[in-house]
């Protein structure tokens, strides 16, 4: 058995703000059947710590930059959770990273170097917890354990770092070095210094044992300026230990035959039985569908989604007898572009502004076809719910959008593998160049359903991918 300790800042069902939480709170069920024993470490997020009640204190800090802490074990929804009960740090309602002011907390460097600091020291099992294998840190939130234990006497667990976002990189100008507590040493081009702040992405790339981003596609792209946003020669130089791991999702929440979600339920074997859950998307977003393509769209609304672009192709999408239903939140000019679109396309445009998992099912399972124009994807999810929904992904050809999707060209549909459309680059012609292929397919209804029975017997499951993470954890535990 593998001890793992996995540290992040959010876990499906506990604490989300996108598809990290839905990657961290998976892993530990996928990879149990693989030897790997998973342990959760989460800050204390308000909501993380009512869905513990019964939650035991394993641990105790006197001075948690600037406050006391406790370490609380528990293990709520099936996860093996350890939280860092710390309210001068966590005890906030709301979003994870800002507050009511839509501003980053002010404190962000210390909130997270605690993550990362109490990280370091269950990793070397000085909290008074079994020491684990290996510290498996996501996203920058994380990153600081990574310095923290380089600098830690040894022995230490080996470490792993993945990157779910480029973009978001955890940079902090140099006046936070100091509360650290890290050697003066740290603060260098070698350590934790990043374009004269302090980067704590920057600090997991620097020291972890090995790297992984969440496709193959986005690890070449990450090794490029484009896609590394100022770490790609970092990630050049430790080539040796980057690789990519596909996500996965949970296939039993995503699960058309049993989905309380539903109108109706259906399998891959029965595909009609989507008809009726057509009609209730279309009913709930007030559309009128007739025989054109019903797009969707369920996302963060953010300029990496390229959904301005979507916003500016909606002539095209209407043009070809299409009609769209959105569910998403996000940026604010964002929501009220989608909003007036709606206001001034009445049963053709349909728009939810917020965060709703029911309408998110409801929405793949009734969808003609799903559209991700992503600038970038590092993975990407609503893909591979939509293959196993049935509903066509219709995407920008870029990271894991490009490894998931198998694009409906004339090669791909005469060897019977097409899955969905894919298109590049991602500007507002290529995507309606797409969207008129998508009309053109879904015009021929044999051509369609044969596209939508090859997606939905893809395999999405987390099992390849779980595999792969137990093998290179068991390969440096060994080390
Ligand atoms: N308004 C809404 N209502 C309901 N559900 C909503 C919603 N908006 C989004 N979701 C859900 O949130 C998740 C989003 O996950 P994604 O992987 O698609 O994107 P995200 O950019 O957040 O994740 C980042 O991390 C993940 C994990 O590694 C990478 O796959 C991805 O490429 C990277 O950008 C999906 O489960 C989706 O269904």
């Amino acid at each position: 058995m593998t001890a793992v300790l996995s540290v992040a800042s959010e876990a499906y069902p506990l604490v989300k703000t996108g598809g990290l939480a839905d990657v961290v709170g998976a892993l530990p069920g996928a990879l149990a059947p693989h030897g790997v024993a998973v342990r959760t470490l989460l800050p204390g997020y308000p909501s993380v710590l009512s869905a513990m009640p019964d939650g035991e204190t394993v641990a105790h800090f006197d001075d948690l930059f600037g406050g006391p802490a406790e370490i609380v074990a528990a293990a709520p929804r099936g996860l093996d959770v350890l939280a860092i009960d710390a309210p001068h740090l966590f005890g906030r309602q709301g979003n994870p990273y800002v507050g009511p002011d839509g501003r980053d907390w002010d404190d962000n460097a210390l909130r997270f170097a605690a993550l990362g600091k109490v990280a370091a020291e269950v990793g070397r099992g000085v909290a008074g917890l079994p020491a684990p294998d290996i510290v498996h840190m996501h996203d920058w939130q994380a990153g600081l354990a990574a310095a923290y234990l380089a600098f830690a006497p040894h022995p230490r667990p080996k470490t792993v770092a993945t990157i779910h976002n480029m973009a978001f990189q955890g940079w902090f100008p140099a006046s936070v070095f100091g509360a650290l507590g890290l050697p003066e040493a740290a603060f260098g081009i070698d350590g934790v210094e990043y374009f004269g702040g302090v980067g704590y992405l920057k600090a997991a790339l620097q020291f972890a044992d090995r790297i992984t981003t969440v496709s193959p596609s986005y690890a070449a792209e990450i090794m490029e300026p484009d896609g590394g946003l100022g770490l790609d020669g970092l990630l050049r130089a430790r080539a040796d230990v980057v690789s990519g791991v596909l996500n996965g999702v949970d296939v039993e929440v995503w699960n058309p035959e049993t989905d309380p979600a539903l109108a109706s339920p259906y399998s891959a074997a029965n595909p009609g039985g989507r008809d009726a859950n057509r009609r209730a998307l279309a009913q709930e977003f007030g559309l009128d569908v007739g025989d054109g393509v019903l797009f969707a769209v369920i996302s963060r609304l953010s300029s990496q989604k390229g959904l301005d672009l979507l916003a500016d192709a909606m002539p095209t999408l209407l043009g070809v007898g299409g009609t769209l239903a959105l569910v998403g939140a996000g940026e604010p000019w964002l929501e009220e572009r989608f909003s007036r679109l709606a206001a001034e396309h009445p049963g053709r445009i349909g728009v939810f502004i917020g965060y709703d998992e029911r309408k998110a099912h409801l929405v793949q399972a009734g969808a003609d076809a799903l559209l991700v124009p992503s600038r970038f994807e590092p993975c990407g999810l609503t893909q591979l719910c939509a293959l196993r929904y049935g509903a066509l992904p219709v995407v920008s050809r870029v990271g894991g959008l490009a490894d998931t999707v198998i694009d409906a060209n004339p090669a791909a549909i005469a060897a019977g593998v097409a899955t969905g459309v894919q298109f590049s680059p991602t500007s507002q012609g290529a995507l309606e160049a797409a969207l008129r292929r998508t009309a053109a397919l879904h015009a021929d209804s044999d051509l369609w359903t044969g596209i939508q029975r090859n997606g939905m017997r893809s395999d999405v499951s987390w099992d390849a991918s779980a595999r792969t993470y137990a093998k290179l954890y068991a390969e440096l535990a060994r080390t």
